[in-house]
């Protein structure tokens, strides 16, 4: 079965619709136009909830088995047509096809992480008699559904971020409508498709296509949404959160990520995976290294070493596999970045290399001596652009690292496991890797920041805890 590159309908209430007005989807590279969605309308959001009221009925009702083979079988269809799926994230989105194509992969991973996590939502045994007087009772707790889920999904991984709510969500017998990014779309569809070709009932699944805030708002605040689980921006996230009432919330919000080198760091490690980190998905990763404190004794080939690599960074066409990076997701975003950079530099930041826009693209860029007031040095970036800063010892590197307002992950290099155990217990942040840049993750691991960088976990396990709740049964025995 080879997939449609699905577009110009969405998936509501178990139906492919269409709509006058639509959204145009255009490629960021030359803004040429890949498809267009339905606009939905307020009347829209509203009927899609009001027949997931049905679809999580359903979905609570189909048998673990069948939902694990739904979903491994949606992650079969996903592998079978790869291309296609790397082909549309690249087109929609900022990432090179060979980016793109470890999105695929991982998409799949993340899908066949969920059946197997399906068999897993187990309760425990209780034991009452551990209270006197409750000798005659026996009973136990199990987690249930929770109902409906809004996911509000971002631009930068349109296929993976998706999956990582819809996968926890169908595994764990929940309906779930998804709103994606409106700039990326259409990966979030052909993910519909897959679940549509696997068997998935209808109207346990839901993609509906629209102006952000506005389609938005109707399920943050409607009362049979049950979760929210969003990821994004802080800004978006707050916004939601002062309208969403009472309801279970997951918040994926931003960062601005640190990344340690010690001087006992295996120096070409440190640069090539501070490299990958800095400039995968042209910065616009929530893991994205923003900031590197490299202990004096190294500065200097540090920063030389990694200024060579970032000048040997090919930028150009997302479809050309030599390609390394690509456009920001539109020339606005690339403005933006410029405007922060060019602050910063009239500030005293010292520009290493890069700084250079030309309509979307922006050139891998590193700074020194970035004024710590700058929104450079404070904000969450999300584009190509590393701050680098000398640190005299640890202490000094844990300090400035912790003075964001933001706590996603952290990295750092060093061969010393008290000095590595020192920064995993101080460094404020929700995942810390040794060895690694902050860039480092995979799908089953526990996924989520501290401060503003979000609330709750995802990680498929983890995300399948909070779209469950635990329910007590516990039976008075009256014969004992
Ligand atoms: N922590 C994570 O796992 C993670 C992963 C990816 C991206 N992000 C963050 O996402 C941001 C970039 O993605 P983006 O530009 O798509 O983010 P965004 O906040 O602009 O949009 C995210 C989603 O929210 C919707 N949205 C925007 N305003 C809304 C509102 N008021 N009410 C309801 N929905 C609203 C958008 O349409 C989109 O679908 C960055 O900050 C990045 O750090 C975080
Ligand atoms: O942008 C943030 C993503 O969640 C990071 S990853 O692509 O999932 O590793």
């Amino acid at each position: 079965m080879t997939v449609q590159m699905r577009g110009q309908k969405m998936l509501l209430g178990g139906q492919w619709v269409g709509r006058d007005e639509v959204i145009e989807v255009r490629d960021p590279q030359d803004n040429s136009l890949i498809d267009t969605v339905p606009a939905a309308s307020k009347d829209d959001a509203i009927l899609c909830i009001e027949e997931a009221k049905e679809g999580a009925k359903i979905a609570a009702s189909i048998p673990v088995h069948e939902r694990i083979r739904i979903i491994q079988s949606a992650a079969n269809y996903i592998e079978e047509n790869k291309e296609k799926f790397a082909y549309m994230i690249s087109r929609e989105g900022s990432k090179t096809i060979r980016e793109a194509e470890k999105e695929t992969a991982r998409c799949i991973q993340t899908l066949r992480i969920s059946a197997e996590e399906a068999r897993r939502i187990q309760g425990e045994t209780i034991s009452f008699d551990q209270m006197p007087g409750s000798e005659n009772r026996v009973g136990y707790y199990y987690r249930f559904p929770i109902g409906i889920i809004a996911a509000i999904t971002p631009f930068n991984d349109p296929l993976n971020l998706v999956a990582h709510k819809v996968g926890p969500a169908i595994a764990s017998g929940n309906a779930i409508i998804v709103k994606p990014a409106s700039v990326t779309p259409l990966s979030a569809l052909m993910l519909a498709e897959a679940f549509e070709q696997a068997g998935l009932p209808p109207k346990v699944l839901s993609v509906i296509t629209g102006h952000g805030s506005e389609i938005g708002d109707i399920l943050v605040t409607h009362p049979a949404i049950r979760m929210i689980s969003f990821t994004g921006g802080v800004e978006a996230g707050e916004n939601i959160i002062r309208k969403a009432g009472l309801k279970k919330i997951s918040m994926e919000l931003g960062s601005n990520s640190p990344v340690i080198v010690l001087d006992d760091a295996n120096l070409e490690d440190a640069v090539e995976s501070s490299i990958s980190g800095a400039f995968w998905a042209a910065g616009q990763n929530c893991l994205g290294v923003q900031r590197i404190y490299v202990q004096e004794k190294i500065w200097d080939d540090f920063r030389d070493a990694f200024v060579t690599r970032t000048q040997e960074y090919r930028v150009g066409d997302k479809q050309l596999r030599e390609t390394d990076m690509g456009p920001l997701i539109n020339e606005k975003e690339a403005k933006r970045v410029e405007k922060m950079v060019n602050e910063a530099v009239e500030k005293g930041a010292v520009l290493l290399t890069g700084g250079k826009r030309n309509g979307a693209f922006y050139s891998p860029t590193v700074l020194t001596n970035v004024p710590d007031e700058c929104k450079l040095a404070k904000e969450e970036i999300f584009g190509p652009v590393v701050l680098l800063y000398p640190i005299s010892d640890l202490d000094e590197a844990i300090q400035k690292a912790n003075s964001v307002e933001y706590g996603l992950q952290a990295g750092i290099f060093t061969k010393d496991i008290d000095k590595a155990q020192k920064a995993i217990s101080q460094l404020d942040v929700g995942g810390i890797m040794i060895n690694d840049s902050s860039d480092y993750r995979i799908d089953a691991m526990p996924f989520g920041g501290v401060k503003k960088s979000g609330l709750g976990r995802e990680g498929i396990k983890f995300a399948i805890q909070e779209m469950t709740e635990p329910k007590v049964v516990c039976f008075k025995l009256t014969n004992q």
